[in-house]
This record gives structure tokens, C-alpha cells and sequence, in this order.
């Protein structure tokens, strides 16, 4: 059993692919194997998370993610628990694992009730996993609410239920205000659902069991970023070795966000950084961050550059964009540069040009800047992250960084998308995402391959406002640009 981080690396598998597998695993061991694995991993990792606990509701569905729930039940009896199983389903249709896992708890005296009890310890949520079909109803959502009202944890079995497990999209989230800590063990695969959109509030803290089932030939959905490794810097190098960094936004009145953009390229170690702001009374220079060479947009040339466009930028933005696609070495997109771009095709068209021409390019937009460019609703973008990533991607030719719960990085195809796993709601205040649009602009200046430079920047990002001290003041955007590590 594995512990999930933002320092893991692993393959994520979709559904379609996690039913192969098991059927592949299940073909293989005695009848009923998975399912005694997978309630004992459940036992064990309850014992875990709640030592103290004595009653222990587990609420069972009427598949086999409710027959880990029963197999988990007749394990906790065994070891002196109380368990009190709810059942929702129907003895006659389960499937028959789970079958023989109910009269397994029978045979152990595990108490059934009709309904939860008055108070418990700890609550195991069996009710449903990846075979979820449509929102949950009646008793099912009923004991989903009252398990996530109360303080005590929540260990989910393989999927939170009504979770989607393919992209994290939900119809039973736990309201913000919920109590429970939660954990989730989940089991043969992680899943990306798991990971992204809902899936960080509605799981918790992952745990991972392969049930002895490892290796496969299937082809990941996915895959968790990891922690990016130290690059030492040689002690012969110079600032050229860490290329020059040109942010280009800041019209009338938003300034602030190409300083922060340049901020965070300075301190993630950029050779030098050029602010070009497009506010013609802009001052000449910025007295805090002496280090930033403040310029008049038009007048830099960017060819041995890589420009980060478009943080504070407004709608002065597009008439520089034909420039700056056309002439950039390497490129980040973000905020203002991305809504000019998805109200025009010719600059649609210059920004796909820029991959046939070798010309790397980062965009990174939130959700509903991705909606604009995708010609979809923000909506649509959260209900399917990694395919929203991977379609913009593919359509423009470039790096795309879909920003929020569960950032996804997607390039060319060639390989999975990323999904990274730092950052938290700490991030949730403006500005943030200037800083992250320097960071990767500080990366890419490095000549790094651009999906590596955004992996990496994107996980540095957020492991700054995860470890932001607890009794330490609010986390800035001003602080973030300055935390940044090279
Ligand atoms: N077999 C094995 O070896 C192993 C299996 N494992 C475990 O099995 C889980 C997958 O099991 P599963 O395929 O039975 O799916 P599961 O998630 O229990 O739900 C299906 C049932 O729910 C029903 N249903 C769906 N949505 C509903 C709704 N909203 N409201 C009400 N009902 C709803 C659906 O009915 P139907 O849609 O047909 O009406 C069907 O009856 C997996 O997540 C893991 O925990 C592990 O132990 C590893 C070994
Ligand atoms: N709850 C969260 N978990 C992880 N990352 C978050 C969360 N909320 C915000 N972020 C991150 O903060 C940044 C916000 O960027 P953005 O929405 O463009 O803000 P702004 O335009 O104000 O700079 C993104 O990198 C996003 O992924
Ligand atoms: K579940």
C-alpha cells in the first residue's frame, strides 16, 4: 500500500483500461482473491487512519465496490471493531463476489442496520465505485451527505462515490463547508479522476494498492508530474546560459501583473528579464525590482527571447500579438494574450504556425480562458480536464497548461499528459498566475524542452503555497513571484 504525493510518479489509467486489467488479474488468481485483497487493504488501512475507532458504519452499494465494503466489515469484526453495515442495493442482484463477501460478514457477525448509527468513529463509503452510472439517489446521497457532515474521517473504497473516475467531474462533491478528513484507497490503478476537477476535495488523501497485481501493457490516461530534480548551476556559468526573459502586458491600469510575471522570471532565475509594458505613461523603472529592465513593448526585439504575453495585457494586447507570435523564440501565453487569440482566427492560425516552424510555445489558461479557445463553456472544460488539455494542445501546437485543482500539462501527443499535484487553494488570489507565467517563461529560457519547463515550473509553483509556513501571512501573489526557486 502506497501513500500518494505530489512527489509521485505513476501511470493513471482509465477506466476502460481498469476493468482490463482486473479482468486480466482476476483471470489469473482463485475465485474471489481481488475481493478478499481488497476489503483486508480496506481493514488495514482503517485501522491506520482511525487506531481509537470503535464503531466503524460502512455504508455498502450494490456492486462489488459494496462488496469490499462487506469483505472490509468481516475483517474489522475479526479485530475486535465494531463494524455496522448499511446496505443499499439488492441481496438477489449482487454481483457474485460480493455475494459471497456479504455472507462472509454474516458469518463473522457483523451487525446490519437499516439505517446509519447515531454516531461512529470512522465511516467507510463502499457505495459505489467505477461502475457508477448516473447521480446518486435517494439513501445512497442521503448517507453520502451525513457521512461528509460529520467530523469524523471518511475513507472512500477505490472511488469516492459518484465520482467519475476518468475526469474527476462529480454530482455528490461534499459541500465546502464538510467536516470529514478524508482518504481514499483505491485499488489495481490510480485513476485520474482522482486527481483533478472534484476529485482532490472528494478523495483526500490517496492510498494506492495494486491488490499483488503489478505490470501491465495497457497505455496510461495520464500520469502524475513528480518532483522536478535540482539542476546545480555549473560554476563557470554566466547569465547568458539562463537566457533573457521579455514579459509584454501591462496596459493602463495593469501594470502590476507584468511586474509580478517578471518578478517570478527573476527569482526563478532567468539571465535577465525585459518588462515591455504596453502603458505608455508607465514609469521608467520599478524602484523595488530595480533588476527589471522596464522598455517600451515595441521596441524589444524578441528573437533571442522568450516572451511571456499577455499578464495584465487588456485589449492592447492584440496589436502586438502579430509581432510577438511571429518573432519569439519560445513563448508563454496567458490571460489577456489567450482571449485575443480565441476572438481571432488569424492570430489562431500564426499561433499553429509557430510549431511547424520549431517555435515552442506555453499557453496557460484557467478554465474559462480554455473555454474560449476550446469555443466550449467552462463547464465543459472542468467535466473532461485532460481531454480540454490534450484538444488544445493538439489544436494550436502547443504546450497547454489547464490550470486549477489538479493542473494538467498536455504537449504533442506524444506522450500522456501530466497531471500535477501541488498547489492548493492558498494559490485561490490574484495574481498567481502571472507569477506561474514567468516561472515557466524563467524555464523555458533555459532552452529546456517546453513541456519540461512547464511540468516543472507548474510543480514548483504550487509547492511554494504548500509549503507556505501555516501561521505565516496570507500568501501573496508578491510572495509567491519571490519564492520562486530556480
Ligand atoms: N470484481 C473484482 O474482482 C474487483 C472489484 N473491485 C471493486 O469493484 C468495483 C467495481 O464494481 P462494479 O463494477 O460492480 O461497480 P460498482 O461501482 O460497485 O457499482 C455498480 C453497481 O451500482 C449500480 N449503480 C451505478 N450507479 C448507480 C447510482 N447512481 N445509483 C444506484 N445504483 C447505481 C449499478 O447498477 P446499474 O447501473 O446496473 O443499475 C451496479 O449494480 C470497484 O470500484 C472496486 O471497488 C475491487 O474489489 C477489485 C476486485
Ligand atoms: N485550489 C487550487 N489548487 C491548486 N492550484 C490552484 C488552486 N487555485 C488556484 N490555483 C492556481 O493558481 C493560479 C491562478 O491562476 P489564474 O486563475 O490565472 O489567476 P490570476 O489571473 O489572478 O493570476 C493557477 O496556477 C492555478 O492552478
Ligand atoms: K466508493
Amino acid at each position: 500500500m502506497q501513500c500518494i504525493t505530489s512527489a509521485t510518479v505513476a501511470d493513471l489509467f482509465d477506466i476502460a483500461a481498469t476493468r482490463r486489467i482486473e479482468q486480466a488479474a482476476a483471470a489469473a488468481l482463485p475465485h474471489h482473491t481481488l475481493m478478499q485483497r481488497a476489503g483486508l487493504a480496506v481493514a488495514r488501512l482503517a485501522m491506520a487512519v482511525a487506531p481509537h475507532a470503535r464503531t466503524i458504519w460502512i455504508a455498502c452499494g450494490p456492486g462489488n465496490n459494496g462488496g469490499d465494503g462487506f469483505e472490509a466489515a468481516a475483517q474489522l469484526q475479526h479485530r475486535g471493531f465494531l463494524p455496522i453495515v448499511t446496505f443499499a442495493g439488492d441481496e438477489d442482484r449482487l454481483p457474485p463476489d460480493a455475494r459471497a463477501s456479504l455472507q462472509r460478514a454474516r458469518d463473522a457477525g457483523v451487525i446490519f442496520a437499516p439505517e446509519p448509527p447515531a454516531t461512529w468513529d470512522l465511516a467507510i463509503d463502499a457505495l459505489l465505485g467505477i461502475g457508477a452510472t448516473r447521480p446518486l439517489a435517494n439513501a445512497m446521497a442521503d448517507w453520502l451527505r451525513q457521512m461528509h457532515a460529520m467530523a469524523s474521517p471518511v475513507l472512500s473504497v477505490d472511488v469516492p462515490s459518484g465520482l467519475n473516475a476518468d475526469t474527476g467531474a462529480s454530482s455528490a462533491t461534499p459541500h465546502p463547508g464538510a467536516l470529514s478528513p478524508r482518504f481514499c484507497l483505491t485499488f489495481l490503478t490510480l485513476k485520474p479522476g482522482l486527481f483533478t476537477a472534484k476529485g482532490r476535495d472528494a478523495a483526500g488523501t490517496v492510498w494506492f494498492d495494486d491488490l499483488g497485481c503489478s505490470g501491465t501493457a495497457e497505455s496510461p490516461a495520464a500520469r502524475l508530474a513528480g518532483a522536478p530534480a535540482d539542476a546545480p548551476r555549473s560554476h563557470a556559468s554566466h547569465k547568458g546560459n539562463y537566457g533573457d526573459v521579455a514579459v509584454i502586458g501591462g496596459a493602463p491600469g495593469m501594470a502590476g501583473a507584468a511586474l509580478l510575471a517578471g518578478s517570478a522570471a527573476l527569482h526563478a532565475g532567468a539571465g535577465r528579464v525585459f518588462v515591455g509594458l504596453l502603458d505608455p505613461d508607465a514609469a521608467a523603472v520599478d524602484l523595488a525590482q530595480p533588476e527589471l529592465m522596464l522598455r517600451d513593448a515595441k521596441a524589444l526585439d524578441l528573437s533571442g527571447m522568450t516572451a511571456v504575453c499577455g499578464c495584465g495585457g487588456g485589449a492592447d494586447i492584440r496589436a502586438v500579438l502579430p509581432r510577438v507570435l511571429a518573432t519569439a523564440a519560445a513563448l508563454v501565453l496567458d490571460a489577456d494574450a489567450l482571449n485575443a487569440i480565441a476572438n481571432d482566427g488569424a492570430l489562431q492560425a500564426q499561433l499553429a504556425s509557430r510549431a511547424r516552424r520549431g517555435r515552442p510555445t506555453v499557453i496557460t489558461p484557467h478554465p474559462l480562458e480554455a473555454a474560449r479557445l476550446l469555443n466550449c463553456t467552462a463547464a465543459d472544460v472542468q467535466a473532461d480536464r485532460l481531454a480540454a488539455a490534450r484538444q488544445l494542445a493538439s489544436r494550436y501546437g502547443v504546450v497547454a497548461v489547464l490550470k486549477g485543482s489538479g493542473t494538467v500539462i498536455a504537449g504533442d501527443g506524444s506522450t500522456p499528459p501530466v497531471l500535477n499535484l501541488t498547489g492548493n487553494a492558498r494559490l485561490a488570489t490574484a495574481g498567481t498566475g502571472d507569477v506561474l507565467a514567468g516561472m515557466i517563461g524563467a524555464a523555458l529560457a533555459t532552452q529546456r524542452p517546453a513541456f519540461e519547463a512547464a511540468r516543472e515550473a507548474v510543480w514548483r509553483h504550487g509547492h511554494i503555497a504548500d509549503t507556505w509556513p501555516a501561521g505565516a501571512p496570507p500568501l501573496t501573489a508578491g510572495a509567491l513571484a519571490r519564492q520562486a526557486p530556480c
